[in-house]
């Protein structure tokens, strides 16, 4: 059964954490830089890592190991005692990193406390692990503005399965027609499809290198202005919405 609780269209939205929420490629370049360095290999460059950005962070791992000792990511993800020690290393340097370099993108704080405020659940839908997912939020004290946070690892699958999404309908009693996933990637728009909700898109995020418009969103909105509840009342009224 789904509950209306306010004039705004939805009733539930979810938000992909890095490139949406918060940028945070910088930091994570410098916690992967810092694990090559340790590691006795050459760095990584701002974009390449931005590019791996998507999967989690063990992902992202994989591909700069495996770009910068010339292997294959299954033959980084075979070697498991080296990874093993290597994730370590990496896990030391970013928890040093994170806070350090990243930020909320314009409008993200006001809109979400104004959404908050008007009774829409909240909910982060991250491939990032939990750790490093609790700490970026701890860090910009956005934790409280969220109803749940869910992690790459916190249930058996990540994005894009749709289980993150499909199980906050049902939590909230919300209808899918009722709810917007908000993301900057090709993942996150597959993850809505899947569901069967509504996907509205940054530009600004990380897309694995590709421009968000070839991943078809819903929508592509310029920043979180766009989901102040004043703007989506409007954009309610004169389009009918997504
Ligand atoms: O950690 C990642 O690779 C991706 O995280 P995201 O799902 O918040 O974009």
């Amino acid at each position: 059964m789904s509950v209306t609780h306010t004039d705004l269209p939805f009733d539930l939205i979810l938000f992909d954490l890095d490139g949406t929420l918060v940028e945070t490629a910088p930091e994570i370049a410098d916690a992967v830089n810092d694990t090559l360095a340790e590691l006795g290999l050459g760095s990584a460059s701002l974009d390449e890592v931005t590019r791996w950005i998507g999967h989690g962070t063990r992902e992202l791992l994989v591909q700069a190991l495996a770009a910068r000792l010339g292997r294959t990511v299954d033959a980084v993800r075979a070697d498991t005692t080296y990874f093993t020690a290597a994730e370590a290393v990496f896990q030391r340097h970013y928890e040093a990193r994170c806070g350090t370099r990243s930020h909320p993108y314009p409008h993200v704080i006001e809109a979400l406390q104004a959404l908050r405020a008007e009774g829409v659940k909240l909910v982060v839908v991250t491939n990032k692990e939990a750790r490093y997912t609790a700490r970026v939020l701890d860090a910009h004290r956005m934790a409280p503005l969220f109803h749940r946070i869910i992690s790459g690892d916190t249930l058996p699958v990540k994005k894009p399965n749709p289980l993150a999404v499909a199980d906050s309908l049902l939590r909230y009693g919300v209808d899918r027609s009722r709810a917007l996933l908000v993301g900057d990637s090709s993942i996150d728009v597959a993850t809505a499809r899947h569901a069967g909700v509504a996907v509205w898109c940054v530009p600004y995020g990380y897309n694995m290198g590709e421009p968000i418009e070839a991943s078809a969103p819903d929508r592509v909105i310029a920043d979180f202005g766009a989901l102040r509840p004043a703007v989506l009342r409007t954009a309610t009224a004169s389009a009918g919405c997504a």
